[in-house]
């Protein structure tokens, strides 16, 4: 894979003592995140869970380079991470395909942007649409496929750049109870074959006992990490087990008194406006 990283240097990713202020310094500075300590090892599955508004996208966007801390430190296989890179890719609720791009030249983009050459671009291409199983979609555009397929041409695009971290921002919220389930089951198989971390945001606590090796749940804003919680199950796993039944009880009582937090801020900023 594609790396000039330190890949001896420890996790993929460590967290020490990361905040973020929104407009820091300013009248509208806006406390996001607050002393996050977090470490993500090569090949682990980590969500993130918690209340609406307690920072589990800002995380996203700071892992990846999007935007920077204003303290602590982040790195990536050791480097401090001070831009975006293909290594570390986004992956958003609401694919940003280009509509009037095929799903071929979507997913060939940015090995395009990067300079790989036509066969080089075609063999990855159709390796990775294999992978997501729509190799013979190729030719069609975004609005051809279903809400579903579109989020496999989007891992599909991500994957085409070998990332070492997939970052996934609540990516199947947006589909149907069965096509979720599926998609949890398709995102397993890839993420096993691709041996990359993923880190994973989601509001839903059956996705995380599917999905996890372990669940970070935050608290309300400010966002911390309340509780770390190990998923040591093998996979697939059943959500009738009684095993998984017990992992949710336990991640809803965390996540009770800081889902009630954040809505009595968000009904306290409503009365304030
Ligand atoms: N670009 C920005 N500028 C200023 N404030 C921001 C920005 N992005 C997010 N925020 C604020 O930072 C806080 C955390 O937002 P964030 O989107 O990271 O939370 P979240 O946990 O992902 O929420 P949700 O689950 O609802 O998507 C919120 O109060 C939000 O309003």
């Amino acid at each position: 894979m594609a790396s000039n990283t330190n890949e001896t240097a420890g996790p993929a990713v460590s967290c020490r003592g990361v905040g973020k202020i929104w407009a820091a310094g300013t009248s509208r500075a806006h406390e996001a995140l607050q002393d996050i300590d977090l470490e993500i090892e090569p090949g682990e599955f980590v969500v993130l869970l918690g209340p609406s508004g307690c920072g589990k996208s800002t995380l996203l966007y700071l892992i990846a380079g999007l935007e920077q801390q204003t303290s602590g430190l982040l790195t990536y296989f050791g480097d401090a991470v001070t831009a975006p890179s293909p290594d570390r890719s986004l992956i958003f609720q609401e694919t940003s395909l280009f509509p009037w791009l095929s799903v071929w030249e979507n997913v060939s983009f940015g090995l395009q942007i990067r300079g790989d050459s036509e066969p080089d671009r075609r063999a990855a291409a159709k390796e990775v649409l294999q992978r997501v199983g729509l190799a013979e979609a190729g030719s069609k555009r975004p609005d051809e496929l279903s809400g579903g397929m579109r989020q496999r041409v989007a891992v599909a695009r991500a994957l085409a750049m070998r990332p070492r971290v997939l970052l996934m921002d609540e990516p199947f919220a947006a589909l149907d109870v069965q096509t979720r389930q599926k998609m949890q089951d398709f995102l397993i198989d890839v993420w096993r074959d691709s041996g990359a971390s993923v880190v994973f945001v989601t509001h839903h606590i059956d996705e995380a006992v599917a999905l996890a090796d372990r669940v970070c749940v935050f608290t309300a804003r400010p966002g911390r990490i309340k509780e770390t919680v190990k998923v040591d199950l093998p996979r697939p796993r059943d959500p009738f087990s009684p095993e998984c039944e017990e992992l949710r009880k336990q991640l809803t009582q965390l996540l009770k008194d800081e889902v009630d937090r954040a809505f009595e801020e968000q009904e306290n900023m409503a009365e304030a406006v």
